[in-house]
């Protein structure tokens, strides 16, 4: 307390109000990802080989391998995580006794779900599964040439927009229903308008029922390449991008679906001109869409820095996709939705008037001076006081938790 008092006044002295920072912190709902609990395995009865080019590597002990446990490790996280949160839930996530294919999923299979979210008085995401499925064997499904698999998979995402509304009604919260589709080639296609043209044709389809925007988003996931498809991704950035404002869904931006050098965060305000609404998958690609755990690295407090500082926060939905089974699977929930929090909390305490002033009388200087000390200015200080008082461990206790927590789940082996 006596830190966060002096870490108080300093941050007054640049003109900032940590409590006004706390208190947006505090606002801001992060949707932590389902997929990272069990390394995106899913409880279908039954899934194909084709893994979408995307993949979890490691063996840790613990993985959920049961809704219940899944929902415990979930409840264990969102405990140690200050706020209150989402869940994003995949198709593939279902919970029932009945085995239905992906084109035969109803609200049904996912009620509770519902009922648990509204226990833990938290809102829900969700995605329809277009991989790990025999129809996705190809890496091709919604652009597939054959009518048959295109119509199974757009019968799916048709369900899983039902679905995605039926939750938001019930929970009185949007469901982002965001789409991401595995398909390419692996070597270089020779009728690349083709494939996007019957891509863009699915999504229509998909989309033709118009659904309430207070019960459920669209959004469309774009991909630079992936394992198998890395001649052409038929979703690509241009093809989505242009996708979302001429239909006006949400456009999501997936921090390890671009070329590795490109800036994530400074397409924010680009896109943001066209677009109502973005949503966000942050993650950590290291050299591919590797989907590291995220650090609080200059990545994510840039993401971070430009939601605060082009006053994007009201319309960007925040989610998390990253999924390391090397490591503790809550512990990196935890670690990696609280380093999201730290770099907003960051963005939030800067002294963004003054920046701001100096860059547009183009006194790079100032700016240049500024950013670089308020580097060192007492952020633990507020991020302790903000656990403190949403009663949730810091530091050491934290971890001790965390590895208590883990030693429980490895009986699962
Ligand atoms: C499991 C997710 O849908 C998936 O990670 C997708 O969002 C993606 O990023 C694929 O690379
Ligand atoms: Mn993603």
């Amino acid at each position: 307390m006596m830190q966060y008092e002096s870490a108080k006044a300093v941050f007054a002295d640049w003109g900032v109000d940590t409590e006004a920072a706390l208190a947006k912190l505090a606002e801001i709902p992060i949707s932590m990802h389902c997929w990272q609990g069990d390394d995106v395995v899913g409880f279908e009865q039954k899934s194909g080989s084709s893994g979408g080019g995307i993949q979890a590597t490691g063996s840790h002990p613990g993985r959920a391998r049961t809704p219940d446990e899944l929902r415990a490790d979930l409840e264990f996280s969102y405990g140690m995580i200050p706020g209150n949160h989402r869940l994003n839930l995949h198709a593939c996530y279902l919970d029932t006794d009945q085995n239905p294919d992906r084109d035969e999923i109803e609200y049904g299979h996912f009620a509770s779900w519902v009922d648990w979210a509204k226990e833990q008085r938290l809102g829900l995401d969700f995605n329809p599964t277009f991989f790990a499925h025999a129809k996705a064997d190809d890496n091709l499904t919604l652009s597939h040439p054959d009518q048959g698999i295109r119509d199974f998979w757009i019968e799916h995402g048709k369900r899983s927009r039902d679905i995605a509304a039926q939750m938001g009604a019930a929970l009185g919260s949007p469901v982002v229903n965001n789409i991401w589709v595995p398909d390419g080639y692996k070597d270089t296609p020779v009728d690349r308008m083709a494939s996007r043209v019957r891509l863009e044709q699915s999504l229509d389809a998909i989309r033709a029922l118009k659904h309430d925007k207070a019960q459920m988003l669209d959004a469309v996931e774009s991909k630079l390449f992936g394992i198998g498809v890395e001649a052409c991704t038929v979703g690509s950035h241009e093809f989505y991008m242009g996708y979302a404002i001429r239909n006006e869904t949400l456009l999501c931006l997936d921090m390890g679906h671009f070329h590795p050098t490109e800036n994530v965060a400074d397409k924010l305000s680009s896109v943001a001109l066209s677009l109502d609404e973005i949503l966000l998958h942050v993650s950590r690609p290291m050299r591919w869409d590797s989907d590291h755990v995220i650090l609080l690295d200059d990545a994510i407090l840039q993401m971070a820095q430009e939601l605060v500082s082009a006053n994007l926060l009201d319309r960007t939905h925040i989610g998390l996709d990253f999924f390391d089974a090397t490591i503790s699977r809550t512990a990196a929930w935890v670690i990696g939705t609280r380093n999201m929090q730290k770099a907003l909390l960051q963005a939030l305490l800067a002294p963004w008037d003054e920046l701001k002033r100096a860059e547009s009388r183009l006194d790079f200087t100032t700016r240049f001076m500024a950013t670089e000390e308020i580097k060192d200015l007492p952020y633990g200080a507020v991020w302790s006081e903000f656990c403190a008082r949403m009663e949730v461990a810091t530091g050491k206790a934290l971890i001790a938790d965390l590895a208590r927590y883990q030693k429980k789940v490895e009986a699962r082996g």
